[in-house]
């Protein structure tokens, strides 16, 4: 698909941290040749838990102030990412992170009240209508948000998902949309390279406790080797959720790693997937806007 007009990518993401972890190097990938970049977050993160003791006080069961301090981390990730469009759904604050309760059977987190501004239980519509009036703003080419599950399950990725699912197939400009996806064999070769590196601090994850996909259901993997740096970068910005090393002996991107609150050590990728939702596959191999 030729493309005279500007190319305009949209994401929308649930929280402050997930467009970097799932999509961060395809943001700088396409900042860096010109694309204009959206970036949406449904919510403020103020469920998360805190990595640093010394911030622990921010904790939504504390000063409840980790909206606010996430607000500032995305700052930092967008800078580093070249993204200067970055928006909250609703405005700041009209939708709050919904925690971990999640609704699955069996699943044995703890079960809280979720929050009457929670984004999972919000007013599905006027989500909609909100990203709706967004989406023809914008005219993005491309959209990408999380597939039917979330990702890993998490109610607002899960609501991410469906808002975005309805709210494109109303807008015609949007040519394709994608879902950011981690394959199983990419997965398995970031733990592998993992394991054979120095100084990783935490346990490294087995693969069956990370969300991933069948490799042949993926449509779409971009290189992003040489976003490295600015993917380190906004990483390193999102203190709370994420602790971050490098294999020093190796400086190479692959050697890099990550690990969210639950201490288990994660590998960062230099390709990031996706599987196209909606839209013609047409070039779509290795780029998001096709031909
Ligand atoms: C990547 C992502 O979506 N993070 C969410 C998630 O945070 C996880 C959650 O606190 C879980 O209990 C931890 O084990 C895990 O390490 C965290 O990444 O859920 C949070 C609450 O909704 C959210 O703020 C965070 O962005
Ligand atoms: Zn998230």
């Amino acid at each position: 698909m030729n493309h005279t007009a500007p190319l305009r990518l949209l994401l929308v993401h649930a929280h402050p941290d997930d467009e970097t972890l799932t999509t961060g190097g395809t943001i700088a990938h396409y900042a860096a040749r010109g694309v204009q970049i959206t970036l949406v977050t449904c919510t403020l993160g103020e469920e998360g838990e805190i990595i640093p003791k010394e911030l622990q006080g921010l904790a939504s069961d504390q000063s409840d102030q980790l909206g606010g301090y996430r607000i500032g981390e995305l700052q930092g990730a967008c800078k580093a990412l070249g993204v200067t469009d970055f928006r909250f759904l609703g405005g700041i604050g009209r939708w709050r992170d919904s925690g971990m309760t999640w609704s699955q059977p069996g699943y044995a987190g703890e079960l809280s009240e979720p929050h009457p501004r929670a984004f999972a239980i919000g007013d599905r519509r006027e989500q909609e209508a909100e990203l709706e009036t967004m989406l023809r703003e914008v005219r993005p080419q491309v959209v990408v948000t999380y597939t039917d599950d979330g990702g890993y399950g998490h109610p607002d990725h899960v609501r991410a998902h469906q808002i975005t699912m309805s709210a494109t197939s109303r807008v015609a400009e949007v040519e394709r949309v994608f879902h950011t996806v981690r394959p199983r064999g990419a997965l398995a070769d970031g733990l592998q390279r993992l394991s054979k590196s120095e100084g990783v601090p935490f346990p490294i994850a087995d693969i069956e406790e990370l969300a991933h996909i069948p490799d042949d259901a993926v449509t779409t993997a971009l290189d992003v080797t040489d976003q490295q740096s600015s993917l380190m970068n906004a990483l390193r910005s999102h203190e709370t959720q994420i602790s971050l090393w490098s294999d020093l002996r190796n400086s190479g991107p692959s050697a890099a790693g990550f690990a969210l609150s639950n201490g288990i050590a994660q590998p960062i990728l230099d390709v990031e997937h996706y599987v196209l939702a909606s839209g013609t596959p047409d070039g779509c191999a290795d780029d998001l806007f096709g031909t």
